[in-house]
């Protein structure tokens, strides 16, 4: 039997570690006073599709319901969240989730999230909030080699705002932007007819780095106020991270919106060793709007699978395994109880490939069972 492509089996170390991952958000997302919200998986698209959260239900898993609704399995938490919470009273800041997003445009169809989403906060605090609670998981977990990106969608849309593309056109420059293609970036601003955007918009996309890149752009941009905010906005939060011991950030000015409903300041975390990204983040402000809420919202979320893949692996407690026959299999679940460091089996018969460090038996004497090491 196979399964379709992007659907995998797993089985032992990615679990455990995944399940360990989950316990350590819910203990440090608790701790920093977030409150757990969950969403149903099954949901109507609209939540997702429309004007403001902007998502495109192509990549979507859906069908019809028995009214004609088109139903999704939820391919985001952040829009989904917006809509559970829009009716709570504003005092009600914090949220954090775990569970799965499906969609059809990423390499595996089921991803699962940890995330938080600050609202109604303060501008500032609920970004500082937001990427100290992602430091915070990280060393909880001990993973200590990432690199925090900081973007922000102003940029672009500053760049760009004064030139007319049509929504198509404005799709395919944020694809070839998002995937850093100078050559394509300069073939769709000329064909759209705007060659006149062509070098800032291929200066932007090796505009990536550290610090530097933000002086060398506030010399460039001395002229631009709005260019000039983005800029120290993006430092105060470097100057933040940095007090708080991360040691790499970068800044990507050229950096795009990977979600249609960002609107701001965009975050993610890579891990050294392969450059996987393991959370993901930024403003969504205008997703409120749709809830006639004109509010302050952040978070982000991080990828469980990726951050299994790269745990550490638990140590493995000792195994041992319990020979005993159905008459004295009460007696080897009592040492078993009684055992609670170990991992124990309890077998009637030992197979020849068996991985035991130690190997008990039940034994009668004296007309009474006990346990002994064989
Ligand atoms: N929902 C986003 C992450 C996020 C949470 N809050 C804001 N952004 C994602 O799936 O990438």
């Amino acid at each position: 039997m196979f399964l379709p492509a992007g659907s995998q089996d797993e089985t032992g170390i990615q679990i455990s570690n995944r399940l360990r991952a989950a316990e350590s958000f819910r203990l440090v997302t608790k701790k920093r006073n977030f409150k757990t919200i969950s969403t149903p998986v099954v949901e109507y698209a609209n939540t997702f599709t429309n004007q403001m959260a902007g998502m495109d239900l192509h990549s979507m898993l859906k069908w019809f319901n028995a009214e004609g609704e088109i139903e999704v399995l939820r391919p985001d938490w952040t829009a989904a969240i917006a809509r559970a919470i829009a009716g709570q009273h504003p005092s009600e800041q914090k949220w954090s989730y775990q569970g799965s997003v499906f969609r059809f445009d990423k390499d595996e169809t089921e991803n699962r999230q940890a995330g938080i989403e600050i609202v109604h906060a303060d501008q500032f605090l609920g970004e500082a909030e937001s990427l100290l609670t992602a430091i915070a998981y990280l060393k909880n977990l001990t993973i200590d080699t990432y690199v925090i990106e900081l973007g922000h969608t102003g940029i672009f849309d500053a760049i760009v705002g004064p030139y007319h593309f049509d929504e198509k056109q404005e799709l395919v420059l944020l694809d070839a932007m998002h995937d850093k293609r100078s050559d394509l970036v300069e073939e769709i601003v000329t064909q759209a007819g705007h060659p006149a955007l062509a070098e800032p918009l291929v200066a932007l996309i090796d505009a990536y780095g550290s610090r530097e890149i933000i002086n060398t752009y506030r010399e460039r941009w001395k002229k631009h106020q709005d260019l000039l905010d983005i800029l120290s906005h993006i430092e105060k939060l470097m100057d933040l991270l940095e007090s708080a011991g991360v040691t790499e950030v970068i800044v990507d000015l050229g950096r795009v919106k990977n979600l249609p409903y960002y609107d701001g300041i965009m975050f993610r975390g890579f891990l050294t060793n392969d450059g996987s990204t393991c959370f993901s983040g930024g403003r969504y402000d205008r997703l409120y709007e749709q809830f006639q809420q004109k509010t302050s919202a952040v978070g982000l979320a991080f990828d469980v699978d990726t951050l299994a893949k790269h745990m550490n692996a638990e140590q493995e407690p000792e195994k041992i395994c319990i020979l005993a026959t159905p008459a004295t299999h009460a007696v080897a679940e009592q040492f078993r109880i009684d055992m609670e460091e170990q991992v124990v089996d309890i077998q009637y018969q030992l197979k020849s490939d068996a991985n035991y460090q130690k190997i008990y038996q039940v034994v009668e004497e004296d007309s009474q069972y006990k346990v002994v090491e064989k």
